[in-house]
């Protein structure tokens, strides 16, 4: 067995010492031991709940748009103030995004990872990167900041930055002819993408008694935008590793648009882990911790994790926004007062982004960090 999950090859790229775990499925063998959760094994804290009166909010996004009537747009509103506070996540349908683009966006993703190794290590991640800024292919095992005691996620990744635009690694981008129009359809998804978040950001403004633009102003006009694709293939011992460890997400907001077949996403609410059902045409949202902070605390980023199955392969796309990273973040003046006390305080998204990856990796969360 190779208990490092890491073999030597002569590969050609940087990235020269990686077992990606594509690789490491073919066999069908135990995993190796570095991908061996520790926390795993406590059963009970990690069943999946079986109350059925848990299920994740779904919220009509055409609700929330000019077309809606005015109550039809408050009852919406309140759908998604009360999902946000509670659980921090949401389906969202209703979206205006056609079908057939989350299709050939899933799709092309699905035909970037069927690619041979070698082809997609031509857009491999460099091996210093830190967590929080990684670009291209990769799988846990090249991150530089993991250590010997490290536990890898079974997956593998596609990280790219979107926007700024000027700031992209095209280098990491799979071109258009393989996956055919894999850019094409990445820009036309990721253009809707944006415009989805920014109807959600502004409906939760008004949710929360604020101006139409002020979360959306909060994250300025260099938002960083960046996808990450996973990929999950099946794993024989899914109940001893995980698709991606329970986290929280860093941003602001995040867009996921989850595998149409094979179910595998759990958020942690009432101290209970409850699955998020496949419903194709319907997109995850999520608030990270930097609107957590920017909400003084009233919206909540959610813990939430991907699971493995032994069957099937599971592919999922997230998008996460969140404010540039020269910027600095606070709680939104408004919504302090006597009754909901200052609970962070004013960080630079640089040093929380720093934090965000040391507690990452000791599975701590980093909003205690920013308290006050
Ligand atoms: O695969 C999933 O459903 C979740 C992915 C996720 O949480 C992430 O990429 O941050
Ligand atoms: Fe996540």
């Amino acid at each position: 067995m190779d208990t490092e999950g890491v073999v030597s090859s002569s590969s050609h790229t940087q990235t020269a010492q990686v077992k990606y775990v594509q690789e490491l499925a073919i066999s069908g063998e135990e995993p190796p031991l570095k991908y061996i959760q520790k926390d795993i094994v406590n059963v009970r804290r990690n069943q999946v709940t079986t109350d059925d009166s848990l299920s994740l909010p779904i919220i009509d996004i055409s609700r929330l748009t000019a077309n809606a009537s005015i109550e039809e747009k408050e009852e919406e509103m309140e759908k998604l103030k009360s999902a946000l506070k509670s659980w921090g996540m949401f389906q969202a349908i209703g979206h205006a995004i056609p079908h057939n683009l989350l299709d050939d966006m899933y799709n092309v993703s699905k035909q970037f990872f069927d690619l041979p190794v070698e082809e997609k290590q031509r857009y491999a991640s460099p091996k210093d990167d830190a967590f929080s800024d990684i670009h291209g292919f990769g799988c846990d095992s090249i991150l530089a900041n993991t250590d010997d005691d490290q536990v890898f996620d079974w997956y593998d990744y596609l990280n790219l930055l979107i926007e700024p635009a000027e700031e992209r690694k095209l280098r990491y981008w799979p071109g258009d002819d393989s996956p055919l129009n894999f850019r094409k359809t990445l820009n036309e998804y990721s253009d809707q993408a944006r415009s989805l978040s920014e109807v959600i950001l502004k409906a939760m403004a008004k949710s929360l008694g604020l101006k139409e633009n002020d979360l959306v102003n909060q994250l300025g006009d260099r938002q960083i935008v960046h996808t990450q694709i996973n990929f999950y293939p099946p794993c024989s011992r899914p109940d001893l590793v995980y698709g991606i460890r329970p986290h929280t997400d860093a941003g602001a907001i995040t867009v996921l648009l989850q595998d149409p077949e094979v179910e595998g996403l759990q958020v942690h609410i009432d101290d209970q882990w409850v699955s998020v059902p496949c419903m194709p045409g319907a997109l995850v949202v999520n608030i990270g911790d930097q609107l957590q902070i920017i909400t003084n605390g009233i919206f909540k980023s959610p813990l939430h994790r991907a699971m493995t199955n032994a069957e099937r392969t599971r592919i999922s796309l997230a998008m996460f926004y969140a404010p540039h990273t020269d910027g600095e973040i606070e709680p939104v003046a408004a919504l302090i007062d006597e009754s909901n006390p200052r609970k962070y305080r004013n960080v630079k998204v640089k040093d929380f982004l720093e934090a965000f990856d040391q507690n990452y990796l000791q599975g701590k969360r980093v909003y205690d960090w920013a308290s006050v």
